[in-house]
């Protein structure tokens, strides 16, 4: 019989334990500790041998964070962890793409120990060099909770579906603002004040500029199209629209029109090459991804042999994040690690970048004029023009001093003719505001 098919009876528990420290004890260091703490027995059997924290470092060694430290050994710098006789492997939970996070990577991978993060930054901007060096060093690399919080999506692109040439992979990746969304459209409140709540629920990343301006999605995104194309995350290459414009009269128009706004990630291999872009999407209410709420996430995959896979989710938050990050700790004690995008970092391309403009969609656009004489006339010149084709017009109010907005949505066209012609009407005397335009994507 092979042995690692050996009944239930034989399997053993060892006693040698895998030694975890944890720089930053934030939202997710707190929640990691607590998941060994809690489920230590359950984890033990599991992985084969205990997994357990050893020593931690953090900016404030008094204060209360609601667990108890008294056990663990303590370092002051963080990259000091790389080096204690007591830690074999090291989770990194401090955040930021350079600095301490990244010192620390590089030191606990030079001395050939595992390495286990949450942060999308830093891979996004150095994974293949840090996986280059965890490949040479003949040690673990693994950033589950890095995309997508608690969602397994790296683990199942990796594993369940390496059989598939992967066509596309979208989804929702950010909870902060998936909250916000959600919560303007269910509550009406104004938008700042829902992203002060979503940060204090420890879903925002420190900086929560990234969250709204779209660049922790394009971090996400990065990652999960280098594991499905088996290029090297390209965050340049990445089209970038964040929520702020998104307003609450979008929200009732795109429900009305038969839709929701969700900011999507979304990388496809086209004709032009590999089409990366995040932001705001109207999603048909039919679209599975429509009805994914609150701090939800969800990844779809398209795969020739399997077809469509979705898997949801919490993106953010404590408990879904450390989940991520304690089973990462669980395949390293078991010792089955896979490359953490999936094949060599030597063997990680660079695919051609598709260009924004050669995206071709439909596409809802928000005017808002004085209700002049000739507006709507002019404005539908300047579509024709470029050969857009409206599919709707809604028009609320009238008046000639005040604005009133204006809502169209297109039939397909190309995304330059559609910029031209938005162009010209941007510079019509009764439009008053620069037009605002959100994709729609019918084809989720
Ligand atoms: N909060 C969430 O829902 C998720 C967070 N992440 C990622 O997890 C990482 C941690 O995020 P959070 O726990 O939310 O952040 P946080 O801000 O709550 O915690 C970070 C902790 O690191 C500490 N720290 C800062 N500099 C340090 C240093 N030089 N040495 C040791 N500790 C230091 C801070 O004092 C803070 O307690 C980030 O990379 C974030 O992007 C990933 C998925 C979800
Ligand atoms: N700030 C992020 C945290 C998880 O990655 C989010 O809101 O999704
Ligand atoms: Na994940």
């Amino acid at each position: 019989m092979n042995s690692s098919h050996k009944p239930a009876a034989d399997r053993r528990v060892s006693t040698t334990p895998l030694r975890v420290g944890v720089a930053g004890l934030g939202t997710v260091g707190v929640g990691v500790v607590e998941i060994l703490r809690d489920h230590a027995a359950m984890i033990a059997a599991r992985a084969g041998r205990p997994v357990v924290v050893t020593a931690v470092s953090a900016r404030d060694q008094g204060r209360d964070r609601g667990i108890s430290l008294v056990g663990f050994g303590w370092e002051d710098d963080a990259a000091a962890l790389a080096a204690r006789d007591d830690v074999d492997v090291v989770v990194e939970l401090i955040g930021g793409s350079e600095g301490p996070a990244l010192h620390l990577a590089r030191a606990t991978l030079g001395r050939g120990k595992a390495f286990v993060t949450a942060n999308k930054a830093m891979i996004a901007a150095h994974g293949p060099e840090l996986a280059a060096a965890a490949e040479d060093a003949g040690a673990a690399l693994a950033f589950e909770a890095a995309v997508a919080g608690g969602i397994p999506i790296l683990k199942t692109l990796r594993e369940g579906l390496a059989a598939n040439a992967i066509t596309r992979v979208y989804g929702i990746l950010n909870g902060t603002c998936n909250y916000i969304l959600t919560e303007m459209r269910t509550t009406g409140r104004d938008f700042a004040d829902v992203l002060a709540q979503a940060q204090a629920l420890g879903y925002a990343e420190a900086d929560p500029t990234f969250d709204v301006d779209g660049i922790d999605t394009a971090h996400k995104l990065s990652i999960l199209a280098a594991l499905a194309f088996g290029g090297r995350p390209d965050i340049g290459a990445i089209h970038v629209e964040g929520i702020r414009h998104v307003t609450i009269d979008d929200i009732r128009f795109a429900e009305e029109l038969g839709f929701r706004i969700k900011l999507l990630g979304v990388a496809r291999m086209t004709d032009h090459g590999l089409e990366q872009r995040v932001h705001p999407s109207m999603v048909p209410l039919s679209a599975p991804v429509a009805h994914v709420e609150d701090v939800f996430n969800a990844v779809v995959a398209e795969g020739d042999a399997v077809g469509t896979t979705m898997s949801q989710g919490r993106g953010a938050g404590r408990g879904p994040t450390a989940s991520a990050v304690v089973a990462d700790l669980v395949d390293i004690a078991r010792g089955c690690v896979a490359p953490g995008f999936s094949v060599p970092a030597a063997a990680l391309g660079q695919h051609p970048s598709a260009p924004i403009e050669a995206h071709q969609g439909a596409f809802y656009i928000r005017l808002m004029v004085l209700d002049q004489p000739g507006v709507l006339a002019d404005v539908a010149r300047a579509f024709a023009v470029e050969h857009v084709s409206l599919e709707s017009l809604i028009q609320r109010g009238r008046s000639a001093v005040e604005a009133v907005p204006v809502v169209l949505t297109t039939h397909a066209t190309s995304e330059a003719a559609l910029r031209r012609a938005l162009d010209v009407i941007a510079a019509l005397p009764a439009v008053i505001e620069p037009p605002r335009m959100i994709r729609i994507e019918r084809s989720l």
